[in-house]
């Protein structure tokens, strides 16, 4: 390791500086975790010295790290992420899980409970509560390494630069962004996400999407520019406004740098600003669905409590037991297994989504999956094959041209060479394949004398891609060349060239490039202007894709190109390709359609070419708005025109990356769940702004890092099977959510009544938490049913109001029963007389109310073989078989003494079997009924 300096900015050698003169942390990043102010300090610390001093203080070079050095600091990164924080990292899972609602419910009852003087009742609550925790931790432990894992094949990499030791060359290498270190001498590129805090040391036209941080859409242009002076230190320049720092979190939109890797992991700014900010609202309509419920239910219990002390006649009883049966009627209410089954659910389904090919990166995305009514996708590699072949060359008349293609080529040749990190962008390609088809090819096409100045990339907000070229023996001169949409090249046009005429300007430079013909250049007139547009417009009608080349020849800048001078330009013609429609397309699109899924193109791409590329996939396109009208369209016109009438497919053609977010963000406000399927740079804000962002494993970076869900093969039959697993989750977990509200309400209406009737408790608290907890357990079963063909038909949201009618319905026909059943116990087992009678009652009621539960769930769990439901799973029929053997045993079990049970008298049976066939044969009545009026 090389020494820095004692006077170097950066503190004295072996050392890392949060702050410039602060106390030095050593490079492995161990020490406490830095806030805010102080990441901010630090970096700001480093975007006011000049590069070399910072790769000084870095102890780096810009030759990169060695091997071993990176090696070494990776491993003491490694090991100051998991020593001492790991304990911390459990105690804040157990905190955030105790957090629950659910739990937090049990905590106060065991405390009444103990105030009661209960405490082998107030022990158990408690320990219950401690179960749930415990067991939703492993749960999410589990889901949480799966999650890594299924994120892990979608790893995110950066491309740093690293030497086999001190005295080597520095050679690019991929590794994955965890393994990052400070000191990384680190490349960007289009599409990379920002893999740290990073500070430059060189630029070129990068610009740097810092909506992660900032909110703002537009991206920021950075540089490594150093004035050879620091500025005064301004505390009250956000970071993000420094030009020559990138942020981890944030993503590369076009340009190339490098940098160095200043902070990383959890010492960026990105991680401080996330340890200061609280976790906002549950993203999901699922997880929105579920909050509902559980806190109408915690209401519920709040409510329930002093209703349940005024139906125990304060004079009567004791104020302990009244607070007991308080305590009860709690306990019945509250599902105290709900978080753990829907993370079971999710895991699970999860799991068979891999399968199928659908990796999840959000496990609560499984359900945005199958709640999802619509899908936004451009066109490339979705409806077509994105296999684009070039078709033709034409000139300012439509005559085929060999000049026009060779400045194309130029283009795309010296595009890839400027710019390496967009070298396999599609249409570059397919002019370069043409190249390499031609015989004789001009592989050595460049060798006409040019060579590289510069280099405006492509991007999705001009597009267009400009390279700026010399050729020897023009000292003086540049060469612009731009290729790019026709409507985004032609008003850049001034001239229009024509054959023939001779061009001395150009001279030997011209001449290679167009292989010695002459031509002439003309002003381009408004009709000549129409007339290219009407000559564009008619190709693209049948689906060919044009783009428009112009050159310039001017006197050399002495400055970076920029996009402002795109300008002037000279139009030398079209160049066209085509890129067939995919022909599994149709079919796909129409299992979307009979999922309910609803289509929305939304594309860079001309309108007429969206247009009949839908019709060659079988789809009716509706109005086509472009993406220069939808920022005069007004909010209220937008909604209705994303959600055509007549079922035709709405397509946004010419849309930027923040229209398509804008087009996303409106289907969300007319109440759709909004999937937007997309793989490239300009997709990341709509794949952010959507309900699922779903992209591929072949993706740029920022757009996996965008999306929820990651596809193995960018293929509308993998997302349809995605979007029918999705459903299967939700119907599992919705059945739980019915079945256990039901249940619990129709106990607690009928303890309700019960304690009217009855002089003493209908079942003791301990009795009614022994029973929540075997149902419970018993309906994780459910996460493994069949779903009936209906529930996957269509999209799936969850409606409080469809599971309150089914409350309405099925909580007092169970609660109807069960007073049935007290009254049967109160006269035939003569429960009222004797002194066993009151444990009598408790038993028999304790185990019709499980046996009731078990019929419950097998038939609640569907609508019925005769309406097409399929047979229960084995899984939940041995649940339930398991559940009604546990309920008739448990009486004669060691457990019955502590859960004050006793064993059954013979007549008990038929009065159950009366009572359980009674109900059983009801409920599949009223089901019937009930969903034939759904
Ligand atoms: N390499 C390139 N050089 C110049 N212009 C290009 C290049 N690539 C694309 N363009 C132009 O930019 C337009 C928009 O491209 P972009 O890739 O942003 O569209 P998109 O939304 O991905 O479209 P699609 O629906 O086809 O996937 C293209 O229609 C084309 O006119």
């Amino acid at each position: 390791m090389a020494s820095a300096p004692e006077s170097e900015p950066f503190g004295p050698a072996g050392a890392l500086t949060e702050e410039p003169g602060s106390v030095p942390a050593p490079p492995d990043g161990s020490g406490a975790l830095p806030d805010v102010p102080r990441t901010h300090a630090m970096l700001a610390g480093y975007a006011d010295r000049p590069p070399l001093s910072v790769l000084r203080g870095l102890e780096t070079s810009a030759r990169g790290l060695t091997e071993t050095d990176a090696e070494e600091r990776l491993l003491r990164q490694e090991a100051a992420a998991s020593g001492g924080t790991r304990r911390g990292a459990s105690l804040r899972h157990l905190a955030r899980v105790a957090a629950d609602p659910f739990v937090l419910v049990l905590v106060v009852l065991s405390t009444v409970t103990a105030v009661t003087r209960d405490p082998r009742g107030a022990v158990l609550i408690g320990s219950l509560a401690v179960l749930s925790c415990l067991l939703r931790m492993r749960q999410e432990r589990r889901g949480g390494r799966a999650a890594a894992e299924l994120r892990a094949l979608t790893t995110t990499t950066a491309t740093v630069l690293r030497r086999a030791d001190a005295g080597c060359p520095g050679v690019e290498r991929e590794v994955p962004v965890e393994q990052v270190v400070p000191g990384d001498v680190v490349r960007l590129a289009p599409g990379d996400m920002v893999p740290a805090d990073l500070r430059l040391l060189s630029a070129t036209g990068l610009r740097v999407d810092q909506a992660v941080l900032t909110g703002e859409s537009l991206p920021a242009a950075k540089r490594a520019a150093w004035t050879g002076q620091a500025p005064p230190p301004d505390p009250d320049v956000p970071l993000f406004d420094r030009p020559e720092l990138c942020l981890m979190g944030t993503s590369v939109v076009s340009g190339t740098g490098t940098a160095v890797a200043v902070a990383t992991g959890p010492r960026t700014h990105f991680a401080a600003l996330q340890r200061d900010v609280p976790r906002g609202a549950p993203r999901t309509a699922f997880d929105r669905g579920v909050r509902t419920v559980s806190w109408a239910l915690i209401a519920m219990v709040a409510a329930a409590v002093p209703v349940a002390l005024l139906f125990t006649e304060p004079g009567r009883t004791p104020w302990s037991h009244a607070l007991l049966f308080a305590v009860s009627i709690a306990v019945a209410l509250t599902p105290e297994m709900l978080p753990l089954v829907v993370t079971t659910t999710l895991a699970r389904g999860a799991a068979a989504l891999t399968r199928d090919g659908v990796i999840v990166k959000r496990l609560p995305a499984v359900h945005d999956l199958g709640a999802m009514d619509t899908l936004c996708a451009d066109k490339t590699g979705t409806l077509t094959l994105d296999r684009l072949s070039l078709t033709s060359c034409l000139d300012g008349s439509g005559e085929p041209s060999d000049e026009v293609l060779r400045w194309a080529r130029l283009n795309a040749w010296f595009a890839a060479e400027l710019v390496p990190e967009a070298a396999g962008d599609t249409m570059d390609d397919a002019l370069l394949d043409h190249l390499d088809a031609d015989a004789g090819g001009g592989a050595d096409l460049p060798a006409g004398g040019f060579h590289a100045v510069d280099a405006v990339p492509f991007d999705s907000d001009r597009r267009r891609a400009t390279v700026v070229l010399r050729q020897d023996g023009r000292l003086g001169r540049d060469l612009l060349i731009t290729k790019g949409a026709v409507e985004d090249v032609l008003p850049l046009c001034d001239r229009v060239r024509t054959a023939p005429a001779p061009v001395p300007a150009l001279g030997a430079a011209h001449d290679a490039a167009t292989g010695g013909e002459a031509f002439a250049d003309v002003p381009l007139t408004p009709d000549e202007r129409d007339r290219l547009t009407a000559l564009t417009d008619e190709r693209s009608a049948t689906g060919e894709r044009l783009l428009a080349v112009a050159v310039a020849d001017r006197p050399a800048a002495r400055r970076d190109y920029a996009p402002g001078d795109e300008r002037g330009l000279t139009l030398v013609g079209f160049v066209g390709f085509r890129d067939e429609p995919d022909p599994s397309a149709p079919a796909a699109l129409e299992r979307l359609a009979g999922l309910g899924v609803a289509l929305v193109v939304v594309t860079g791409d001309h309108p007429l070419v969206a247009v009949r590329t839908c019709r060659d996939t079988g789809l009716t396109p509706g109005r086509v708005v472009l993406g220069a009208e939808l920022a005069d369209l007004p909010d209220a016109e937008l909604d209705a025109l994303i959600t055509p009438p007549d079922g035709t497919t709405p397509v946004f053609a010419r849309v930027d990356p923040r229209q398509k977010a804008r087009v996303v963000g409106a289907l969300r406000r007319a109440g759709r769940t909004v999937g937007f399927l997309g793989d490239g740079i300009n997709d990341a804000p709509a794949l952010r702004a959507a309900d699922v962002g779903i992209s591929v494993t072949g993706a740029v970076d920022l757009a996996r890092e965008s999306s929820d869900v990651v596809l193995a093969g960018r293929d509308l039959s993998v997302l349809a099977h995605g979007i029918t697993e999705g459903r299967r989750t939700f119907g599992n977990g919705v059945k739980y959510i019915r079945i256990a509200v039901t249940s619990n309400l129709g106990n607690v209406a009928s303890m309700l009544a019960a304690s009217v009737l009855l002089p003493f408790m209908p079942l003791l608290p301990l009795q009614v938490l022994a029973q929540n907890l075997l149902f419970d357990v018993s309906q994780l079963s459910l996460a493994r049913d069949r779903v009936d063909p209906a529930d996957l038909r269509g999209p799936r949201t969850f409606d409080p109001r469809d599971l309150a009618r089914f409350v309405a319905v099925f909580g007092p026909l169970g609660a109807l029963f069960d007073l049935a059943a007290f009254g049967l116990f109160w006269w035939v087992l003569e429960a009222r007389t004797g002194a066993g009678g009151e444990a009598l009652f408790h038993t028999g009621f304790l185990v019709e109310n499980l046996l009731a539960q078990a019929l419950t769930l097998l038939v609640l769990r569907g609508r019925g073989r005769m309406r097409g439901s399929p047979r229960a799973s084995r899984t939940v029929v041995a649940a339930a078989c398991l559940l009604a053997v546990t309920a008739v045993l448990l009486p004669v079990s060691p457990a019955a003494g502590p859960l004050g049970l006793v064993p059954l008298p013979l007549a008990a049976v038929p009065t159950l079997a009366l009572v359980l066939a009674g109900y059983g044969t009801t409920l599949v009545f009223v089901r019937n009924r009930y969903l034939k009026a759904a």
